[in-house]
């Protein structure tokens, strides 16, 4: 599994108020440690099911401590080590894409993805031996199929999608923001919250026509073993790598 370079999970969540007060038949079952999941046509019970195979299959029970540690946590270990990653919910409204991305306080064992993603970093900051960190955070939100730049001097600016023979695509003109803390990401994280195009209030109506990728740029600079010859200088090898991290977060600040 780890030599895939894309993974697709399955998450089930649990039925809302809503769905139990109809009595609302659940379809879905999985065979979690085969990452198969079954859907049972309601009207057809005498048929078998339909059946998927995911890399993973989480269900009701589990919750997204197991998923980042299964899933996440080698992606985001190999953003630290110089290769880029991407974290994507996809789901309809009220799926669970951002209890699953941004999570919640209380049970500590269903904080999102994304927090766990900016502690997992600085811890191998903090950890890392005879390496230095540049660690950059970038927030932009696609709606309507325009760009702009959510931490930017202007957050109304359409930005133009580029591509460079080396870097690849990018955004030309997204502002970089240095950081140094979990914190101080969360904090960034909030204040382009603030700055996307639909409200809070719209959100359910208009969440489909935006989406938003939070980005950690990485360049980290490894001392090597060996000493440049006549220098005295030791030889460092510089890395870059990106993780995208992609939702339309609601920013939840309690359980
Ligand atoms: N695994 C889960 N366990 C418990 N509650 C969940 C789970 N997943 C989602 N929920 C609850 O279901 C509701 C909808 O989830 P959420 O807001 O994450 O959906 P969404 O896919 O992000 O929707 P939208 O696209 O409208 O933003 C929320 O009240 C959330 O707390």
């Amino acid at each position: 599994m780890a030599s895939e370079a894309v993974k697709v999970i399955v998450r089930c969540r649990p039925m809302n108020e809503r769905e139990k007060a109809l009595s609302c038949q659940a379809v879905i079952s999985m065979d979690s440690p085969r990452g198969q999941c079954f859907i049972q046509n309601p009207g057809a019970t005498d048929e078998p099911p339909k059946q998927f195979t995911f890399h993973g299959a989480y269900y009701e029970s589990h919750n997204t401590e197991q998923i980042y540690n299964e899933i996440a946590y080698p992606l985001v270990e190999g953003v630290t080590e110089g290769y880029n990653g991407t974290i994507f919910a996809y789901g309809q409204t009220g799926s669970g894409k951002s209890f699953t991305m941004q999570g919640i306080v209380d049970p500590p064992t269903q904080k999102g993805i994304i927090p766990r993603a900016f502690e997992h970093v600085f811890e191998s900051v903090q950890c890392a031996e005879n390496t230095k960190f540049l660690v950059r955070v970038s927030y932009l939100e696609i709606y309507n199929e325009d760009i702009r730049d959510l931490l930017g001097a202007n957050t109304k600016q359409k930005l133009k999608l580029k591509e460079h023979p080396e870097k690849g695509v990018y955004v030309k003109g997204l502002s970089l923001h240095t950081v140094h803390s979990v914190a101080q990401c969360e904090r960034i994280m909030e204040t382009g919250w603030r700055n996307r195009a639909v409200g809070y209030t719209l959100m359910n109506k208009d969440s489909s026509r935006s989406h938003s990728i939070f980005t950690i740029n990485m360049e980290i600079y490894a001392v090597g073993r060996c000493q440049i010859p006549g220098s005295g200088l030791w030889e460092t090898e510089h890395r870059t790598s990106l993780c995208n991290l992609v939702d339309n977060p609601r920013i939840k600040t309690g359980a």
